[in-house]
């Protein structure tokens, strides 16, 4: 777990990141491009043997934020400012927004992804060695095959795979062990940085807390910092050192993630948080219940992007774009009443976030 939050244990800097999808529309006579705002001025930093929890509803762009500090999606502005080196070492900083050929293919390693899906995503032909081998390979990282096997085992007996399993295809393996191989092969580069974008959802509940527990310790282990999606904001709160919340392309909350559960500052936020079962004896706890759907990003609402759905919303929530802003210490919010609202739950405490 990492708790040092200065500047110098920085990782990763996102400084004002856009992403915006030209989609078009057929018309009857001609077409219609509109630009689908997905990630809009987004920042927030990333320290080293950091988890950050990334949540919001379907369609947020919780996906996009992290394709986008992969470089596996080009941002449209904004900077991805990677720190290389070791915190006591002088650090020299790579501007990944700004990679591209053999710069780009070189610097990939560092950076890595565990997908949702462990069926899908491992190749059924290949066997779980090659499979776990492929990014070492592809990247041209490593070439001598003793050397490659050595590094295989090494990250397979760390995510408690079984060597023997190493020889096997993927069909004789269960949703939990697949995950494994998953994170084994993102992990064989030894990457500094690794978005795990809904990588537990699939899983039961007893398989999601086992593959939560060897990433932490996978972490503890090897200092790597982790961009965790989900939906799932209990899930979060196991692994996350900080939270971040989405709504339509934008960030509405990001704080320490006791802090996020027991005294957000966000309407949705809370709304969220509202549905979470916690026993909670603060009488003064009022949980509300979002109504309607998530708006659709190309028809985002003016102001604060939430005032269509915030049982809050005053007459300048349709008008004025809330600033983003620290209201308290590492807490950042962009809500127009962050100040005046109290949604804590002053007798919460940290084992109250479910395990
Ligand atoms: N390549 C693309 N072209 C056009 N629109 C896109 C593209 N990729 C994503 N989008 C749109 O961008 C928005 C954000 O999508 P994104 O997948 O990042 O959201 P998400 O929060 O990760 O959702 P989910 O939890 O369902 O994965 C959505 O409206 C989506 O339809």
């Amino acid at each position: 777990m990492s708790d040092d939050l200065s500047a110098s244990n920085t990782l990763l800097e996102v400084n004002n990141l856009s992403v915006h999808f030209p989609v078009t529309k057929r018309r009857l006579f001609g077409s219609d491009t509109q630009m689908l705002r997905a990630v809009d001025d987004v920042s927030f930093v990333i320290h080293r043997g950091e988890t950050v929890g990334l949540v919001g509803e379907s369609g947020s762009g919780k996906t996009t934020v992290g394709r986008a500090m992969l470089r596996a999606i080009d941002p449209t502005s904004g900077e991805v400012l990677f720190n290389t080196a070791a915190p006591d070492a002088a650090q020299s900083q790579v501007a990944v927004h700004t990679l591209s050929g053999t710069a780009l293919r070189q610097f990939r390693p560092r950076m890595s992804l565990v997908f949702q899906d462990p069926y899908s995503s491992l190749n059924p032909r290949m066997t779980v060695r090659d499979i776990i081998a492929e990014p070492l390979v592809a990247s041209g990282l490593m070439k001598d095959r003793a050397q490659i096997d050595a590094r295989v085992r090494d990250i397979a007996a760390r995510c408690k795979l079984n060597l023997e399993h190493l020889r096997r295809f993927p069909h004789a393996f269960s949703g939990g062990q697949r995950q494994r191989i998953c994170i084994a092969r993102a992990l064989v580069s030894k990457p500094e940085f690794v978005v795990c974008d809904e990588s537990v959802s699939a899983l039961d509940v007893s398989i999601q807390a086992e593959i939560v527990n060897l990433l932490r310790d996978l972490q503890d282990e090897m200092g790597v910092s982790f961009l965790f999606i989900a939906h799932d904001l209990s899930v979060v709160a196991q692994i996350s050192h900080r939270v971040a919340v989405m709504y339509v392309g934008k960030f509405v909350e990001y704080a320490p993630t006791e802090k996020l559960f027991f005294s957000p500052r966000h309407p949705y936020t809370h709304a969220l948080l509202s549905a979470i079962p916690l026993a909670d004896p603060d009488a003064n706890f009022a949980p509300i219940r979002l109504k309607g759907e998530i708006p659709n990003p190309l028809t985002a609402p003016s102001g604060c992007r939430f005032h269509t759905r915030c049982p809050f919303a005053k007459d300048r929530c349709s008008t004025d774009v809330p600033e983003w802003r620290e209201v308290a210490a590492e807490h950042f919010t962009a809500c127009h009443f962050a100040e005046e609202f109290d949604f804590s739950r002053p007798n919460g405490n940290a084992s109250e976030i479910p395990a």
